[in-house]
Parts: structure tokens; C-alpha cells; sequence
């Protein structure tokens, strides 16, 4: 991975709260395990950003690297690297995810 992919993903991880690296947009998700990391934020109520990974092949290759995870979607809560869509699950299922989301202070919305 170039210093300028790293970066610019570093950027992104630390202006984002709550950051997901996924395919496609929240609205248009490209990938059924994207799809599910949405969904499971969307369940949360948490605000959040993503980046679709899709647009630029060096942010797609270059987040595998950064996080030392060989998947998409990968999602970061206040810069820390949580996992993909099965680790979002297993978190969300048995509430370790918006306890995470609570400890970072990251307010879930109504
Ligand atoms: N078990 C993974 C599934 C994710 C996955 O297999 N993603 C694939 C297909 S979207 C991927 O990122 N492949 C590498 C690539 O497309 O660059 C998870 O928990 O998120």
C-alpha cells in the first residue's frame, strides 16, 4: 500500500466516528454482506459514514492492507477497526455492538 492510500484512509478513519468501508452507498449497497452491515446500522440508529470501495480500487485494496482484514465491508468505530458483516452480526445479536457504540459515546439517533 502507497503512503498517500494509507493516508488518505487514515484521514477518513479519523474524521469519521462511526466509518464503514462497503460497496456501494447505504441506499444502493453492492453486495449482499454490505447490504447486511447496513442493515445492522440501520437497526442500531447510528449516524454514519461509508465509503464506497468500489469507486477507487486503491481505497479497496489499500483498507484490506490498513486493517489487515482481506474483506469488504469493514467498518471502524472512533478509529478502531471492529470486523466485517459476520463479526457486525454476532455483535449486534447479542448486544456487544451497541454497547461498543455506547462506550465510544457514539449516540444512537431517537
Ligand atoms: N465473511 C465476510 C464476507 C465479506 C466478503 O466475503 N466480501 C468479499 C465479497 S464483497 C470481498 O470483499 N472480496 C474482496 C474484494 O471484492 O475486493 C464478512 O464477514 O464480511
Amino acid at each position: 500500500m502507497t503512503d498517500d492510500v494509507q493516508n488518505r484512509i487514515q484521514g477518513l478513519v479519523d474524521a469519521n466516528p462511526v466509518l464503514l468501508f462497503m460497496k456501494g452507498s447505504p441506499l444502493f449497497p453492492q453486495c449482499g454482506f454490505s447490504s447486511r452491515a447496513i442493515a445492522i446500522l440501520n437497526h442500531l440508529g447510528v449516524e454514519f459514514e461509508s465509503v464506497d470501495v468500489l469507486q477507487d480500487q486503491g481505497v479497496r485494496q489499500g483498507i484490506k492492507a490498513f486493517s489487515d482484514w482481506p474483506t469488504i465491508p469493514q467498518l471502524y468505530v472512533k478509529g478502531e477497526f471492529v470486523g466485517g458483516s459476520d463479526i457486525m452480526m454476532e455483535m449486534y445479536e447479542s448486544g456487544e455492538l451497541a454497547q461498543l457504540l455506547a462506550d465510544k459515546g457514539v449516540a444512537a439517533q431517537g
